[in-house]
């Protein structure tokens, strides 16, 4: 229990770990298992090549089975008590909250206002003055621009309603997809509830039909910046939308501000990393609050106490340490039943999420995450606090300037920040500071800086979120997870093969981009404070395009047995053990019982493990190319934007041709090594058939036994969707030029496998 001024205080968090002795025994048999295979075949005869590259698969997956263990040995859970911040309500602390866009189209100003609105009707006290949203948008759209200036005049009927009626759910989309139980006194609510759904209802139709040529034309003064503007051209376009200060709403709102920063084709403008580092900015020149949130522009804010609870986490530890940065885990709305493109990750976050929260810390996910600014500012835990403040209150401008940069005003706010001098005025008038914030959103400011490396959001992995957690942790920060009931906030998740693959494979890539940079986490071990276990839960993810390619290979064998005759899984031992049977069963059933845990379905756990070995051979594969490619000059890896969804939860489901849950297809490399494996497998067990039916049995001694042919079988279960995909029509057909590249590649296997 926190003790301040000798005044005992209630408790804002608690840290409950969780109990799991039945999955601890049920992961020792597994590894058991696995350590009685590789036991097994180092022992026995010599198969050949595919014995031997079967012994360094198995090695890799039970290296792979360890590092699962250590993530979800000690799992956590946080506890908050917003309730008892009532008696340290001086202590609240300001937030600057960003919201990310990037492409009007990809990312219609429709989601991203409603997300706006969900962050200015926060439930806060003193929200207008201790609040500010900034919006980052790096398509230079001036539709979202109108989009958000019109959903700022909105605010000022939304957040006052919402405050009246305690609304549950701000993001008005989805608050208005259902109607309220209106009883006989609720005369003046449901008044009031028709008149905001209508004003609603024109503010989507003000903002669906508004069209870029005729905003520039007759949108007035305020558009004159976006006339003749490229995208990847412009200077930098800030405006103030909503000035809380200058208001007389009740208790008002934050702030709401338009930052698209400068773009120049010759400067690198590092995607998503580069924007929060320019929000980062202009934040600190402007409103300069210690505490910053960011979501991406799709995640509102589900739970108007959302800010409240985090502030739980940030002030309710003795020391910041144990709290570097609050991370919620990401959770989805209107998913599709059953996960068929296995990407509603809820599995991961319940159990390696709490895993890893358990040890070091949640991972910083990107979106949902509560940030202390003087830890993105890259201090650490013992340059600050208790009597050890040492220098750093009075950093010398020079050293400033060679960390933050130019701006005079963004060397004094840092300073503010690093000494911990928050008791100074607040600006006042943002809109005096527009000019600076300019200064700060250019692109060469950071030119001969330390913004993307020591401060701010890291630079050089396209998953910039999870390298920047990891150094915040390599600084020896802690972080926690914020889970609360209502979830705090819901994303889109993109649904269709291409979509989903491509986001997978861009997450693998930023994976392998940080573990062969310098940023590997075992050097952040040795040298830094980024903690063993940690870096081993780290190291989990960054393997995913290694395990793409140990995976392709170990998926090969069974086909190639089969092909060539022989067999690469050991028969049953004397004690009639067979390990890979065993193993297979317990380790599926294992993974089962997590879904079922979780409150999930079957279904959703067939769904999960068939994409997991799709993804497997597709996106990780290639971002595993795409990597090595890159090291060797010969390719760029970009961020490519995932689509997100307008909400289709109008409730009357007249989609009966389309099948969103099943598997689409474009003529993207991606799909194409799952299209040969599956073709392979088929062929595989159909000569595999032929050959035990027709040839004599002295011919078939050592060759494949039932455990190759159950492998093959197993293989094409989980390509399903691709065997499908061979014959399906229009967007459910894999393109004829797929089908060809991935044709070549099976004849290719085929004639270099033939052997007798
Ligand atoms: O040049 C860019 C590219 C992207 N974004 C924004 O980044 C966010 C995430 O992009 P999205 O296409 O939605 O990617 P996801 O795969 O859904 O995002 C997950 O993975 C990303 C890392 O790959 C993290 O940055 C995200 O926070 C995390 O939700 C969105 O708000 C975009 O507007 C930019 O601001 N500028
Ligand atoms: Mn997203």
């Amino acid at each position: 229990m926190a003790v301040a001024g000798g005044k005992k205080m209630k408790k804002l968090q608690e840290r409950v770990p969780l109990r799991r002795t039945a999955w601890m025994l049920a992961e020792f048999v597994v590894l058991f298992l696995l350590l009685a295979l590789l036991a097994r075949r180092a022992t026995e005869r010599d198969g050949g090549a595919a014995w031997r590259v079967a012994l360094v698969c198995e090695a890799w997956f039970t290296f792979l089975w360890l590092l699962n263990m250590n993530v979800k040995w000690n799992p956590v859970r946080f506890v908050t008590y917003p309730e008892n911040l009532a008696e340290r309500a001086d202590e609240l602390l300001a937030v600057d909250m960003f919201v990310t866009t990037a492409d009007p189209v990809l990312e219609p100003p429709l989601v991203t206002v409603n997300t706006v609105l969900s962050l200015l009707a926060v439930d806060y006290p003193d929200a207008g003055e201790k609040l500010a949203c900034y919006v980052s948008d790096d398509g230079c759209s001036p539709v979202t621009f109108y989009a958000l200036r019109e959903a700022a005049r909105f605010a000022r009927v939304w957040v006052p309603f919402c405050r009246r009626h305690g609304v549950a759910v701000r993001a008005p989309f989805r608050y208005f997809s259902s109607t309220p139980e209106f009883g006989p006194t609720d005369h003046k609510f449901s008044e009031d509830w028709t008149f905001m759904k209508s004003e609603y209802e024109k503010l989507v139709r003000r903002i669906e039909e508004a069209d870029e040529s005729t905003l520039l034309r007759q949108g007035g003064g305020e558009f004159a910046d976006f006339i003749d503007v490229e995208r990847r051209n412009h200077p930098a376009i800030i405006k103030i939308l909503w000035d809380n200060s200058k208001s007389r709403i009740g208790e008002g709102f934050p702030h709401l501000i338009y930052v698209s920063r400068e773009k120049n084709p010759r400067h690198h403008h590092h995607y998503k990393a580069g924007a929060m580092n320019v929000l980062t900015r202009v934040s600190a020149v402007m409103t300069n609050a210690p505490i910053m949130l960011n979501v991406d522009c799709d995640m509102f804010a589900n739970n108007p106490q959302v800010v409240l609870h985090a502030m739980c986490l940030l002030l309710g530890f003795d020391d910041e340490i144990f709290s570097g940065f609050a991370q919620v885990p990401q959770k989805f709305y209107d998913g599709l039943k059953d996960d068929p493109f296995g990407n509603q990750l809820e599995v991961i976050f319940k159990k390696l999420g709490n895993g890893v929260a358990g040890l070091q810390g949640m991972f910083y996910a990107g979106t949902g995450c509560f940030h202390r600014r003087k830890v993105i500012y890259g201090m650490t835990p013992d340059s600050i606090g208790t009597g050890r403040e040492g220098t750093t209150g009075s950093r010398s401008s020079k050293e400033l300037q060679f960390k933050f940069g130019s701006s005079e005003e963004l060397k004094e706010s840092a300073r503010n920040i690093i000494s911990g001098n928050l008791t100074t005025e607040p600006i006042v008038d943002i809109s005096s500071r527009i000019e600076v914030a300019k200064e700060v959103a250019a692109c060469y400011y950071e030119n001969g800086t330390r913004w993307g490396q020591e401060v701010g959001w890291v630079y050089g992995s396209m998953t910039e979120d999870t390298l920047t957690g990891q150094r915040i942790h390599s600084a020896g920060w802690r972080s926690t997870m914020l889970e609360t009931e209502p979830l705090p906030f819901l994303g889109c998740t993109p649904t269709g093969g291409p979509a989903c693959l491509t986001q997978f494979k861009r997450w693998a890539t930023g994976f392998f981009e940080i573990l062969i940079s310098q940023n590997n986490p075992i050097i952040a071990t040795i040298f830094k404070h980024l903690q063993f276990r940690q870096c081993l839960s780290y190291l989990s993810f960054y393997v995913w395009p290694v395990r793409g390619f140990v995976e392709l290979c170990y998926s090969l064998l069974a086909p190639y047995c089969l092909l060539t005759n022989q067999s690469f899984l050991t028969k049953a031992s004397e004690h009639g053990l067979n390990i890979p049977l065993a193993l297979f069963l317990t380790y599926n059933t294992y993974t089962f019982m997590e879904y079922l845990e979780c409150g999930l379905s079957a279904r959703a756990w067939w769904n999960n493990h068939r994409m997991q070995r799709i993804t497997s051979a597709s996106a990780w594969l290639l971002a595993f190319l795409t990597v090595l490619l890159k090291t060797i000059g010969l390719s760029e890896t970009v961020f490519e934007v995932t689509l997100k969804e307008k909400s289709t939860s109008d409730g009357n489901g007249n989609n009966d041709e389309v099948d969103p849950g099943r598997f689409t297809f474009d003529a993207s490399p991606v799909f194409i090594p799952v299209t040969a494996l599956a073709m392979l497998n088929i062929v595989a067990i159909t000569i595999g058939a032929w050959r035990a039916v027709f040839r004599r049995t002295e011919d078939l001694r050592g060759g494949p036994g039932i455990s190759e042919f159950m492998s093959c079988g197993w293989l094409v279960l989980c390509f399903l969707p691709f065997v499908r995909g061979l014959i399906g029509k229009g967007s459910y057909g894999i393109p004829w030029s797929v089908k060809l590249k991935a044709g070549l590649l099976v004849a290719m296997f085929l004639f270099f496998s033939k052997r007798d």
